[in-house]
């Protein structure tokens, strides 16, 4: 059966470790109920997740049986830490529901015992070779250790640290363990993909790939391997196992020092920015690679394979390159930042080119799409639409879905008795008061900085609120940055000695996440959410708190939302939530006070709304939709690939012409009757060949032969100029010189004055280029212009200075309706509304004019090989779908993906020999009159 390769760097499930009984393992350090209630710590703003409901007043909250449990088997608590309590799970169930943001890290989430990282400490970000010094340390180390008389480590075939008398592996080593939930990487995408379940696992023929999201190199290769097994067969998760080295270079330095910033559009001009520095890049390859060999490995003929994330971004490709049939989908979670941002990054080219080798990616919002789109065509150069990329014989489609929650576990959830019981807690606890609420990761994208400080500007303009609000912030992240840390530290400090009195506290910071069922309680008793991200892909946080609005368990619902503008989510809600620019501090303070003050009938009329997205744009419907578009990517691209094109039977062209009466055949010039030209402009192979077996083709009376290229009208008679009556298509469509007349003359689609005018304002762009870019050059043809490059030495700058120039004409000129498209070493620009297709409508329909006692052809033969001629193939098998000619032959000359029904891979020799066997065929018929075209309009001079 055919699978789903659901390929994400952390796995849906983890493993924890179990203590022996008898001698407890204390996680660091130790909480005892009592320290519980004092408010820890080690900033002056920390409290502790009981100190939510302990601000203010003397009263804990009640323990609930969970937490009681816990107290007693292991005499102690750590404050807003409790693994059960992360997901929901129906008794007997295997698919949990997990928060959607998790914000939880690698190795960091202090929920379960697992193993350290044996990483060792980050070098500094300035040594370009982290890997080699790395490995330098390490081999010193080691002698050192050998000098000493001790064991050594050896790292095993995988690369990983085998089993050894180390203390730590002995303490693996016959250790009990558990797989449990998640409770890091991207819960919105696990819960998503559970909803589409029919079966009782984790989807309907899903299997997961990678890691488990702890450190690895501690554990004996026996456990490995049990683990392994235990989650291929019960879990559907095929476990990569990569060194910690390269997970902590790849995960906590490549990704979230470099990529994480600049996706969310921190401009890495800081002077403590770490982007500049590639030392983490070799990880980032070595991690992707590791998940690529494992999908190659896992794959089997007829699998999808979807890519999910940042952390993956060059496993599309690197797949590809081992699977070139394979059906890959990639989606980004995250922003896609303009590509003023994105160029930033030293290895744009590989990860674009990386993401490239699927067959379609995926984006949360048409903005990050056409950033990714517009980005493509500026620093690669290659030819974008709405719909995707053009890359050499190709295409990649692009599409916005975004993800949403899965509604109806997650009101399943809301119904446990806990959660209730929480609600209750915090209403008791909140009495009187309105209260905000906000759960960010402490990072620099996510504005927790920029939210309090409005808060505080609020709290000063309406003094009429101080004692009657209540902001629970609560910010999660264990790497957060101290700097950021001491600053946010100072504003609550502020806030609290400011607006706080002995009876009332307006801010409840937790630098720390609480339970689920703490958070969805929170969420339903709120009056408001706050979520002022400076960026974020989605932010499904803002869809679980309308969800929880309806209600329930409390009176005053249908809480407005606050919602940064630039979330995905502010696309997808628009006016409904109060939007705000998280820069613009008086903003984001009026934002509050509209929120707080907002009349009923408001509230609920756009909770309404709100709700209807929030339950119908939900995970599963998300799946879904990717699931159609990239089959629907996927079998266009087969379809259309050369493999799958069969080759022309000549046998069959034989036949058809035969029996054929009125023949139609359009052929390219340049590529396709004869090769390319050299790089000194002369055409390569036989010229004489090429005439005489057009000079014979014509010789039959029921043949009309057209010639096309994009060359201009006077070089192709130049050219044919022994052929004076074959008909000509000039400058890919613009103009065409009928068949079968003797003089020059020539019809001309396009009004010339409109091409003056368009080619002035598009020269000039092109000599701000040409200046900048040694050895390009400006080629004018009458209806077009090019920017060629293929003499510059830097082909890299002149790729990027292409890229911008495409950009340029595109987005200034759409209004005179031309395009610049990227061709090989050039940029062509010409009129939109003319092609090679309308040339051969053209062509066609005056052969067909009854009026003139013409009548249409019977058989027809179109031939090209390039993306401009794809256009004539598909307007030709429309034709032939319709039944208007009996007999179209659309062919490809060369190799590349195509909509011609048919390929003749031996270049134009195949084509010509083909042709031969026509002329053959014509030898023995009489010479007649038969076509009779009238003329047209004279030449333009
Ligand atoms: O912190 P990471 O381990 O690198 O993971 C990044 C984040 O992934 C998830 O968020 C992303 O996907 C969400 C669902 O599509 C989307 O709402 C969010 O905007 C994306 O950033 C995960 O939910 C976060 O906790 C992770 O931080």
């Amino acid at each position: 059966m055919a699978t789903t390769l659901t390929v994400t760097l952390f796995l849906p499930n983890t493993v924890n470790f179990h203590e022996d009984k008898a001698t407890p393992r204390r996680r660091s350090p130790p909480f005892k109920l009592e320290q519980r209630v004092a408010s820890a710590i080690d900033l002056p703003t920390r409290q502790s997740a009981a100190s939510l409901f302990n601000a203010g007043g003397p009263t804990p909250p009640p323990l609930t049986p969970g937490i009681q449990q816990q107290i007693a088997n292991e005499g102690f608590f750590t404050p807003g830490i409790d693994a059960k309590k992360r997901h929901f799970a129906k008794p007997g169930d295997p698919r949990s529901l997990l928060r959607s943001d998790t914000h939880a890290e690698w190795g960091s989430t202090g929920v379960f015992n697992q193993p350290r990282s044996r990483a060792g400490p980050l070098p500094s970000a300035s040594i370009q070779d982290f890997a080699k010094v790395y490995d330098e340390i390490r081999e010193q180390k080691e002698r050192e250790q050998r000098k000493q008389g001790r064991r050594v480590t050896k790292p095993s075939p995988h690369g990983n640290y085998k089993s050894r008398a180390g203390s730590s592996e002995r303490g693996y080593e016959g250790k009990s363990w558990t797989v449990e939930p998640a409770v890091h990487g991207n819960g919105g995408l696990v819960n998503a993909i559970r909803e589409t379940a029919q079966d009782s696992h984790d989807g309907p023929g899903t299997t997961w790939i990678g890691t488990l999201g702890f450190p690895t190199d501690a554990l004996p290769e026996n456990v490995k391997e049990d683990i392994a097994d235990k989650l291929l067969n019960d879990h559907h998760s095929q476990v990569i196992y990569c060194k910690d080295t390269d997970i902590d270079g790849h995960y906590v330095h490549h990704c979230k020092t470099i990529l994480w910033p600049i996706f969310h559009y921190q401009v890495p001009d800081h002077p403590k920015s770490k982007a500049y520095a590639d030392h983490s890049w070799k990880f980032y390859k070595n991690v992707n690679q590791a998940f690529a060999d494992q999908v190659v490995a896992s794959y089997k003929k007829g699998d999808t394979i979807w890519v999910h994330d940042y952390h993956l971004l060059l496993v599309p490709k690197m797949v590809r390159d081992k699977l070139p049939d394979a059906k890959i989908g990639f989606f980004l979670h995250t922003a896609f930042p303009s590509s003023e941002i994105f160029r930033c990054l030293s290895t744009r080219k590989e990860l674009l080119e990386g993401m490239l080798g699927a067959n379609l990616i995926g984006f949360q919002s048409e903005e990050y799409s056409s950033h990714f789109l517009q980005t493509c065509s500026r620093l690669l150069a290659v030819e974008t639409t709405a719909e995707g990329v053009q890359i050499d014989d190709h295409f990649v489609n692009v599409t916005n879905r975004p993800i949403g929650i899965n509604p109806i576990m997650f009101d399943e959830a809301r119904h446990d008795e806990e959660v209730q019981q929480w609600v209750k807690t915090i209403i008791e606890k909140y009495k009187g008061k309105t209260i905000i609420v906000a759960r960010d990761r402490l990072d620099h994208v996510h504005g927790v900085r920029q939210k309090l400080l409005a808060y505080e500007l609020f709290l000063n303009r309406h003094p009429e609120w101080r004692e009657k609000v209540v902001m629970i912030q609560v910010a999660t992240s264990t790497n957060a940055q101290t700097e950021l840390l001491t600053t946010v530290s100072d504003i609550c400090t502020r806030i609290d000695s400011v607006h706080s009195t002995l009876a009332h506290q307006p801010l409840v910071f937790l630098r720390q996440d609480i339970d689920f069922t703490q958070y969805i309680a929170l969420l339903t008793v709120a009056d408001v959410l706050m979520i002022s991200a400076l960026r974020d892909g989605m932010n499904l946080t803002a869809h679980e708190y309308v969800a929880c609005q309806d209600g329930r368990g409390s009176e005053k619902k249908y809480g407005p939302l606050i919602l940064s503008e630039f979330t995905g989510s502010a696309i997808l809600f628009g006016d409904l939530a109060i939007p705000i620019n998280p820069w613009d501090y008086t903003g984001q303070a009026d934002a509050i006070k509209k929120a707080l003050e907002m009349g009923n009938e408001d509230r609920r009329a756009r909770w309404d709304k709100l709700h209807a997205i929030v339950e119908t744009k939900t995970g599963a419907y998300w799946a879904e939709k990717l699931k159609e578009d990239l089959d629907h990517a996927y079998q266009e691209h087969h379809e259309h690939s050369s493999a799958a094109v069969p080759r022309l039977s000549v046998s069959q062209l034989v036949e058809k012409y035969k029996s054929s009466e009125r023949r139609l055949f359009i052929i390219d010039y340049e590529g396709t009757l004869a090769p390319h030209k050299t790089s000194s402009g002369i055409p390569l192979g036989s010229p004489v060949r090429v005439i005489d077996t057009m000079n014979d083709l014509m010789a039959d009376p029921k043949n009309v032969v057209y010639v096309m290229s994009g060359r201009r009208p006077e070089e192709l008679e130049n050219h044919f100029r022994t052929l004076p009556k074959v008909g000509l298509i000039a400058e890919n469509g613009c103009f065409v010189r009928e068949f079968g007349v003797q003089e020059i003359e020539w019809t001309h689609f396009v009004d010339l004055d409109t091409v003056a005018q368009w080619k002035q304002q598009v020269r000039t762009i092109l000599e701000y280029y040409q200046e900048r870019l040694e050895g390009s050059y400006i080629e004018e043809r009458r209806c077009s212009l090019f920017f060629r490059y293929e003499k510059s030495v830097d082909q890299e700058a002149a790729i990027r200075q292409a890229g911008e120039c495409v950009d340029q004409i595109n987005g200034s000129c759409k209004s005179m309706r031309i395009h610049a498209v990227p061709i090989k070493q050039a940029v062509l620009i010409e009129q939109e509304d003319f092609s090679k297709g309308t040339a051969a409508k053209h062509v066609y329909d005056t052969l067909c004019d009854t009026s003139k006692g013409l009548s249409k052809p019977d058989f027809m033969v179109v031939a090209g090989d390039d993306r401009e001629d794809e256009v004539i193939f598909k307007w030709a098998n429309e034709l032939d779908k319709k039944g208007e000619v009996e007999d179209v032959f659309t062919v490809t000359v060369g190799k590349r993906n195509t909509t011609a029904q048919a390929t003749l891979t031996q270049g134009s020799t195949g084509l010509l020999a083909a042709l031969q066997k026509l002329n053959k065929v014509s030898a023995d018929a009489l010479p007649r009159d038969y076509f009779n075209l009238p003329r047209n309009k004279t030449f333009p001079s």
